[in-house]
């Protein structure tokens, strides 16, 4: 099958065509309409929790589509806020990007896009059996997407990935990230969020997705962008560089956007 992109030919607005889903009613990402966000007292009672263990060696591939950690987590919990009484357990983490810093991010705030957004995905443990069944039900996923601006400070979190990246040139490539990664760090440190219900991003665009974006973004540099934009979509000699692998923003429709201060 034709392999999907985020060209004119094979992107966003082709991908319905072959991938029924992605023209779906309960589409992400989203444009974050703050005037609408609802702040929905109860989820301030079920506090969003996290808890994640640090790891090395932890193994980071070239997808042609970005970069992707893999980080399955038996260890790794995040529960409450909009999970109800579910245990998600991190799977992977990657990120969204753009040829310039002015977009990249997936999520827009009141039609702002940012410069680029980290995803640290999670499945349904309580529920499901695998990461790939779970991605089959409308509850079995929960992506916490955490907005990058650009600043002066490098992220040092996101400089053990960038440090990785002339490793991994080429789709299909993968190393092991020496440093130790704590995927705690990656999150801002005001918790406040947005929640709605969506889909997997990507094609097939499963509508699976419990949404959590963090309201505050970190600061990531423009060098540290510049060293995504250096991997290549193909595997081999030819060099087309991943410089834009983001969805723009899909229908709300009548679905519900809610906030929680935390
Ligand atoms: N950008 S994002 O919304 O955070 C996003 C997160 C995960 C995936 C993913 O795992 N895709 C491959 C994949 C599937 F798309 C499945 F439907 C499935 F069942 C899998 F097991 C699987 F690995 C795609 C997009
Ligand atoms: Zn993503």
């Amino acid at each position: 099958a034709a392999e999907w992109g985020y060209s004119p030919t094979n992107g966003p607005d082709v991908w319905a065509r072959l991938f029924p889903q992605a023209g779906g009613a309960r589409q992400s990402p989203v444009d974050i309409c703050t005037s609408i966000a609802s702040s929905d007292s109860n989820l301030e009672m079920k506090k969003l929790t996290f808890a994640y263990e640090s790891q090395s060696d932890l193994r980071i591939l070239n997808t042609g589509h970005g970069w992707k950690v893999e980080a399955p987590q038996s260890g790794s919990r995040l529960e409450g806020g909009p999970l109800g009484e579910d245990i998600y357990q991190l799977e992977q983490f990657h990120c969204h990007w753009g040829e310039t810093s002015a977009e990249g991010s997936e999520h827009t705030v009141d039609g702002r896009a940012y410069a680029g957004e980290l995803h640290l995905v999670h499945w349904n443990t309580t529920k499901y059996q695998s990461f790939a069944e779970a991605a089959q039900h409308p509850d079995g996923l929960a992506v916490l997407g955490v907005f990058f601006d650009v600043g002066n400070e490098s992220n040092d979190e996101i400089e053990k990935i960038v440090s990785t990246l002339s490793e991994i040139k080429f789709k299909g490539q993968f190393t092991d990230i020496p440093d130790v990664i704590d995927p705690t760090t990656f999150l801002p440190s005001g918790l406040g969020y947005w929640t709605y219900l969506g889909s997997l991003t990507t094609p097939p665009c499963n509508e699976c997705v419990i949404w959590i974006v963090y309201k505050e973004p970190i600061t990531v540099t423009e060098e540290q962008l510049v060293q995504f934009r250096c991997l290549s979509a193909c595997s081999g000699e030819a060099e087309e560089f991943i410089v834009k692998n983001y969805r723009p923003p899909q229908p709300l429709g009548n679905r519900a956007l809610r906030e929680c201060n935390a």
